[in-house]
């Protein structure tokens, strides 16, 4: 497929000014998004996420001179007044808090969103019993937003936020108030929109757990600096900056299943020829019998202490922590037989190192 880019972010820089001091919401960032992109971008609360996708469509607008924001080729910071505003009905948002007009029936609320779009009332009626549908939700069209669950009405925020066939659906935080059901059905229904619409998403979010469920591409976010990018794929088997192997943790649990680990008597134990080792593979890797390799051409066995396994993007991904045991000399050309089978080996504790530091 070839890549076209649908939103190009170049030196982006969003500073508040406040009385005492300058706050630097976004800095320095470059951002690219293809069209048919779920593009997620984490970070903490105050990271700047939300600043810097008001970029888009400028309901933020950069602070600095050089900035770029085009959006389908557009350069949006040179637009007229009128053609801006056209142009941002290319981008539907959607929020934590819904932001529905509880006065309104759930019908009305989404008919709100086609006010300027020119069609007549036949049309109207027509298009909102298709967004209705297109979000599960046709038998509530004469409800009120007090009548429907969390999930529904972030339905009902999707379907308005559709309703002028856009392009690009930012989603902000919009799973953050739901519970993990119902988080999954909302995520469920956004992927399946990217498919059906070839509707481009931009998913902020602080749980990776989401991103990992539809998104493509990632971004982290530290400080107003986009710290880290790539493919979903590569983030998560090799994560470079410390915060992203924080966010992937709070989903593999590697990490902190370390601290477990680690105290396990096998582990305070190590003799020489026996080592902790983290394992991580990707796809075909864990295809092969690559344990039982070990025990068959080294005679070093392998003791499972912890394992995840994740299918992203249909690939599988893996970590485990295991204890290696073998003749001194043997373990370390198992681990040499493992790196040459593109599993990644770090090593976290030796036998041998202890024993040398013992002496
Ligand atoms: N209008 C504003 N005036 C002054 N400071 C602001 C303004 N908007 C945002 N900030 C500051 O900019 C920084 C980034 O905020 P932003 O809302 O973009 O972060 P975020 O990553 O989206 O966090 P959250 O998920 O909590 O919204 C914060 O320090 C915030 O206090």
């Amino acid at each position: 497929m070839a890549y076209e880019p649908i939103i190009e972010l170049k030196n982006i820089n969003v500073t508040f000014k406040e009385a005492d001091r300058e706050v630097h919401a976004v800095d320095q960032v470059d951002l690219t998004v293809d069209k048919g992109d779920i593009f997620g971008i984490v970070g903490y609360s105050g990271a700047g996420k939300s600043t810097l996708v008001r970029v888009i469509n400028l309901l933020q607008r950069p602070t600095n001179k050089e900035a770029v924001v085009k959006v389908n080729g557009d350069e949006m910071l040179t637009l007229p007044a009128r053609q801006l505003r056209e142009k941002r009905r290319n981008i539907g948002m959607i929020f934590q808090h819904f932001n529905l007009m509880n006065s309104l029936t759930i019908a009305d609320n989404v008919n709100f969103a086609l006010k300027k779009s020119g069609l007549s009332k036949v049309e109207h009626t027509k298009r909102v019993a298709e967004l209705l549908d297109l979000v599960g939700l046709s038998d509530k069209s004469h409800d009120y937003p007090t009548q429907l669950s969390g999930g529904q009405k972030q339905r009902v925020g999707i379907a308005r936020a559709l309703a002028n066939r856009p392009d690009i659906l930012i989603s902000d935080e919009a799973t953050s108030a739901l519970d993990p059901k119902t988080t999954e059905s909302i995520l469920d229904l956004l992927a399946d929109l990217n498919r059906k619409l070839n509707l481009t998403i931009i998913l902020i979010t602080h749980e990776m757990d989401a991103v990992k469920q539809i998104c493509n591409r990632v971004a982290v976010m530290d400080d107003g600096r986009l710290i880290e990018e790539g493919e979903l794929l590569q983030v998560f088997s090799q994560p470079r900056a410390e915060l992203t192997k924080d966010f992937i943790d709070t989903t593999t649990h590697i990490e902190s299943s370390l601290a477990v680990v680690e105290k396990q008597d096998i582990v305070q134990h190590l003799k020489p020829g026996e080592v902790l080792v983290k394992l991580g593979y990707v796809g075909d890797t864990t295809d092969q019998p690559l344990i039982t390799a070990l025990y068959d051409k080294y005679k070093v066995s392998a003791n499972i202490l912890f394992g995840n396994l994740e299918i992203l993007q249909g690939t599988p991904v893996g970590n485990l922590l295991v204890v290696l045991s073998g003749e001194p000399k043997k373990t370390e050309q198992a681990l040499v037989f493992m790196q040459d089978n593109s599993v990644s080996v770090t090593v976290l504790k030796s036998g041998d190192k202890e024993v040398q530091s013992n002496d």
